[in-house]
């Protein structure tokens, strides 16, 4: 069966500035996968190319069978494929519950919306007490549970997170990290950028190491690791936190 997503040596970067270099990686129909690494090294680089926000130099990207590498980013939302980006900066001067109801564009996610939206606010209470709040007065991890209910409202096939609990104070991290978990346990295959590897290990089946835009490593859950012995592995190639 062919994977749900194979991203197959890509290159892409700004400019004369080449970030990912010949980067393969793949993502099976049932599973979910962690990306971590070094900062600056283009894990957001490649979600961004992956949703079509920057067009690959070289490669190709095939989204369940079909070649996506030009198509348009709301054609790749339309497909499924969906990004819940880092610090999003929204609409700052609407409501959650508008925010929520506009998020679902794409014509395949229009029909389900309402009860999308239901399901939004049980997994984050949080947003279910604030839905009149204008989302420029969010919480930073208040705006990630709106950038993720956003996404959401996609209805992905595959949902990319950049990031999802970058500075949160630990009980809101943990919020957050379980309303994640409880998103791939309902079936919604996942990719999701941390450096918290003890989070990606217990999330996802495999993980990929990204160092100077490409795959330097590949860890298999199965392959028994503990987060000590992937830390070590990460600072043992030169890898820096
Ligand atoms: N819009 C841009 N124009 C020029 N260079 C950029 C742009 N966005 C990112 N870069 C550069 O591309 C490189 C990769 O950045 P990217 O954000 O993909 O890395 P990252 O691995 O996600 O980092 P972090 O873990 O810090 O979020 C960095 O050197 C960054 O400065």
């Amino acid at each position: 069966m062919t994977a749900l997503l194979s991203v197959e040596g890509i290159s892409a970067g700004y400019g004369a500035i080449t970030v990912l270099r010949d980067l393969t990686l793949h993502v099976g129909r049932n599973e979910s996968i962690g990306l971590f690494g070094p900062n600056g090294h283009g894990k957001t680089t490649l979600l961004r190319t992956i949703s079509g926000l920057l067009r690959a130099s070289a490669g190709r990207i095939h989204f369940d069978g079909a070649d996506i590498s030009r198509q348009r980013p709301a054609t790749i939302v339309n497909a499924g494929l969906v990004h819940s980006p880092q610090a999003n900066t929204m609409f700052g001067d609407m409501a959650i519950a508008e925010t929520l109801e506009l998020a679902a564009f794409a014509p395949r996610a229009r029909a389900g919306a309402k009860q999308r939206m239901e399901q939004v606010l049980t997994l984050f209470p949080r947003l279910a007490e604030r839905r009149k709040q204008l989302a420029r007065t969010l919480s930073g991890g208040e705006r990630q549970m709106l950038s993720i209910g956003c996404a959401l409202m996609c209805d992905p096939r595959l949902l990319m997170l950049d990031e999802p609990t970058l500075g949160l104070s630990p009980r809101l991290k943990e919020e957050l990290a379980e309303a994640v978990g409880a998103i791939a346990r309902s079936g919604v295959p996942l990719i999701v950028v941390e450096q918290d590897v003890e989070f990606l290990l217990a999330l996802t089946q495999r993980l990929y190491m990204i160092e100077h835009g490409a795959v330097s490593r590949e860890i298999d859950r199965n392959d028994g690791l503990d987060h000590g012995q992937v830390m070590q592995l990460y600072f043992g190639q030169g890898g820096e936190a």
